[in-house]
């Protein structure tokens, strides 16, 4: 299999290691793999217990699996964070020994800070935390990114570099990671949602399900595209949608009665703000641990 030079600044990725094997971990791996950023064999994945769940992504995508640190580390030039918030301290803390310095942490948890993770790992450590999408298995995240002082531009690059594999990235301020959260992080998930009701509705007006699902997922493509290619704002377009006195104005006024929008505002605001709770929950849990024992 050709793979594609990965080359920044010099400097080749040889191996990427994931530790955690969920849900973002394969729609990452997945992209990169198939848009041979790295072969399979230069990626390796651990998970807490799930062997069966390691076997099935080394059939799906040729990665390599292990549970014994030393081998996941050696020669590893970037790791992936991708467990979830509430088991970071713990996986942090057992596998920062076989850390190079040289070695750059990305993490994908939301609302972990890098002062948090650096505070876990007992230790300074270049970090880039990085917020994308389940869309990252299509190419289509949406991954916003932030580097602390610690981070080299060649790692930078590397970065970038992985996440431009598999969609649209942009760098942010740390502190903006827990709005693009609440926003882009979930965001699918909100729109998966929509599409339920699309497709209930469907069923309800007498549209066998497999016409419904062509006929949602080319609205929302279309849409999406008008609204990459238009120069028109949502408003407007929506405006052209609803002929005065037609079906769509009758449709939104029902939107507008149950307050969809400020229900879409309290939601995005709510992922943000419990995406910011997450991370302190964290960060509390650390201090007290590093509490010095009274007397
Ligand atoms: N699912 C999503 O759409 C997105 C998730 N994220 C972040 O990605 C992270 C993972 O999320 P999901 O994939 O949805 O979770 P998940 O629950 O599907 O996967 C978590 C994985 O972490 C593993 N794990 C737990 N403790 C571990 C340990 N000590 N050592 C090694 N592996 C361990 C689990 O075995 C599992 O494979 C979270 O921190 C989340 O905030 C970020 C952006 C989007
Ligand atoms: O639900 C979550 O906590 C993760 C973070 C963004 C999307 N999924």
């Amino acid at each position: 299999m050709e793979i594609k030079e990965n080359s920044i600044g010099g400097k080749r990725m040889k191996k990427l290691v994931f530790i955690g094997a969920g849900a973002m971990a394969e729609a990452l791996m997945s992209g990169i793999i198939e848009n041979k950023l790295l072969g399979g064999g230069q990626v390796w994945v651990t998970n807490r217990q799930n062997q069966k769940r390691l076997d099935q992504l080394k059939a799906s995508y040729g990665v390599n699996a292990s549970y014994k640190y030393d081998e996941l580390f050696r020669d590893a030039d970037a790791v992936i964070l991708a467990m979830k918030p509430k088991d970071a301290a713990s996986a942090i803390a057992e596998f920062t020994p076989f850390l190079t310095d040289s070695l750059l942490v990305i993490s994908v948890l939301a609302g972990v800070s890098s002062e948090t993770i650096e505070k876990a790992a007992g230790r300074q450590l270049a970090v880039a935390r990085a917020m994308p999408n389940t869309s990252a298995a299509v190419n289509k995240s949406a991954t916003a990114i932030s580097t602390n002082e610690r981070v080299t531009e060649t790692q930078k690059g590397l970065a970038k570099e992985l996440f431009d594999t598999v969609g649209l990235t942009a760098f942010v301020k740390e502190q903006q990671l827990d709005a693009v959260t609440g926003l882009s992080g979930s965001g699918p998930a909100y729109i998966y949602y929509l599409v339920e009701a699309m497709e209930k509705s469907a069923a309800e007006i007498g549209i066998e399900q497999q016409l419904a699902k062509a006929l949602i997922v080319q609205t929302l493509l279309g849409a999406a595209e008008m609204l990459t290619k238009s120069d028109k704002d949502p408003k407007q377009l929506r405006m052209e949608v609803t002929s005065p006195g037609g079906t769509t104005e009758a449709g939104v006024s029902i939107l507008e009665k149950h307050g969809v929008q400020d229900a879409m505002v309290a939601c995005i605001m709510q992922a943000a703000a419990h995406s910011r709770k997450m991370g302190e929950m964290l960060s509390i849990e650390l201090n007290k641990e590093w509490q010095p024992i009274k007397s």
